[in-house]
């Protein structure tokens, strides 16, 4: 039996003991609920970072858009996004100033491009002041845009590169120079490669477009007068020969065709709600020095001097394929003319309506004269000194037409075009350049000779005519 003070020891230990147990539980409780807390405090921050990005889109939009935009970019281009700053504005004031009286101040995009590089050239030739740009993507080799812009700069016009859907680009530049005149050549280009990446044709043709006409409609002050380059394609299944501006051109037969006759209609509106001066013109399959290496006359001028064979497109009847091959520097011509007769665009800037009518026209800048595809090849085998491997398929559905057959009329009575070169004469030219700017030799001697006059050699590697 235990004695009292037993019993009180007893139960000073229990008391004790009971005491420990309160302290551990509570501490436990403490413990639990200050993880509680540390995770309740974790959650309202990301709780809090998520309501303030979903109440910033536009700090959400640029972000992502910035990536979007990068990620074309490294897919697309080596286009760099740094412009702006005191220096960058004087080399575009100075590329941009004429220097005849009354010369025009152009904005050419896809200056790099074969069609841009060579007007940007006359251009400048003449006097006017000329700001190029260009994203420089890789749909062709960009080392050949590089070769043309530092041929440009050569002869003092800058070249940016800058993508036509950077609007913010291009109100900066609108902002720095009073362009009068746009010369927009900058496109996705080429007729089959629209089933392999449709959505090129879209972003370039139709949203690059868009943002050009923006720019100059709702920001530009003075509004420019844009010049553009829409293409023979919009005949699409047209049969009617020589095409003519009235024809149809609602069936086109590749997705190329369909954004260039979409950029006709996009035009239309600009015109009319805005008062924007715009000319079309529809190019028929334009080639010479200097040229897009995607284009049949200049892979087809490569795979022979390499000995590879070539394939030819013929109809499923046995006939042959035809194009209205049009030389470079009568295109140049007809672009100048354009340009020259271009009135003034009508519309208030600042997102303002027109004031009143404004031009809007579409030309036909071609040779006149088709050729079969199989007789540019017979050409080229003479020029070369070399026959060609030939592989004849039928022509596939991927978007090309029969023929194309331009009708000039119109663009001749408004600016005096007239195409001069007929495709040997041409071609001869694209070849004689071809060989002296990749240094090859063809069995064709005359061809490798080079030019022994002092600064005759650069202008035929630069392939320019001095008139153009
Ligand atoms: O006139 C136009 O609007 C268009 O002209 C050309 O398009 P295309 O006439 O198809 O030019 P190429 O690709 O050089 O073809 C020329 C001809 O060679 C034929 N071809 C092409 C490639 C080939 O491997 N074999 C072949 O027989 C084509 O069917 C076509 O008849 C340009 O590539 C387009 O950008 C331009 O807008």
């Amino acid at each position: 039996m235990g004695s009292p003070q037993d019993t009180s020891k007893s139960s000073k230990f229990e008391r004790y003991n009971a005491y420990l147990v309160r302290r551990v539980t509570s501490a436990r409780l403490l413990a639990a609920s200050s993880h509680l807390l540390f995770r309740a405090t974790i959650l309202a921050a990301v709780f809090l970072i998520f309501l303030f990005l979903l109440h910033c889109p536009p700090l959400l939009h640029s972000s992502a858009s910035r990536v979007r935009s990068s990620n074309h970019r490294s897919l697309l281009s080596s286009a760099s996004a740094s412009y702006g700053g005191a220096a960058w504005e004087r080399e575009v004031r100075r590329s941009s100033t004429p220097r005849r009286a009354g010369g025009f101040v152009v904005l050419v995009t896809g200056a790099a491009g074969f069609v841009g590089t060579h007007c940007s050239l006359a251009l400048k030739r003449r006097g006017d002041g000329v700001v190029g740009l260009d994203n420089f993507n890789s749909y062709y080799d960009p080392s050949l845009k590089r070769s043309r812009q530092a041929l440009l700069a050569r002869r003092g016009v800058l070249v940016l590169d800058a993508d036509i859907n950077d609007g913010a680009l291009l109100a900066k530049l609108f902002d720095v120079v009073p362009f009068s005149h746009v010369l927009h050549l900058a496109a996705q280009a080429g007729v089959r490669y629209a089933t392999r990446n449709p959505q090129s044709y879209v972003a370039s043709n139709v949203a690059g477009l868009v943002s050009l006409f923006e720019v100059a409609a709702k920001h530009a002050d003075p509004q420019p007068a844009i010049v553009w380059a829409s293409s023979s394609s919009v005949y699409g299944l047209n049969t009617e020969a020589p095409f003519s501006e009235l024809h149809r051109t609602d069936r086109p037969a590749s997705l190329y065709a369909a954004t260039k006759k979409a950029g006709e209609a996009i035009a239309h509106t600009y015109n009319h709600i805005y008062g924007l001066s715009i000319t079309g013109l529809r190019f028929f399959t334009v080639y010479g020095p200097w040229g897009r290496p995607d284009m049949a006359y200049f892979s087809f001028t490569k795979s022979i001097l390499a000995g590879k064979p070539i394939t030819l497109f013929r109809m499923p009847d046995g006939a042959a394929v035809q194009r209205d091959f049009t030389y470079i520097d009568d295109v140049v011509k007809g672009c100048l003319g354009a340009l020259d007769t271009a009135t003034k665009s009508t519309g208030a800037t600042g997102g303002g309506k027109k004031r009143g009518p404004a031009q809007l026209r579409i030309y036909n800048l071609g040779n006149t004269s088709p050729v079969p595809v199989a007789k540019m090849v017979a050409i080229l085998e003479d020029l070369l000194g070399k026959k060609a491997k030939k592989n004849i398929v039928t022509l596939p559905q991927n978007g090309d037409v029969p023929f194309t057959h331009a009708n000039v009329s119109l663009a001749e009575t408004d600016f005096g075009y007239r195409p001069t070169t007929d495709l040997a004469a041409g071609l001869r030219k694209f070849v004689k350049w071809y060989v002296e700017y990749y240094g090859v030799e063809t069995p064709n001697k005359g061809l490798n000779k080079k030019s022994k006059v002092a600064g005759e050699e650069e202008k035929v590697a630069e392939g320019v005519a001095a008139s153009a």
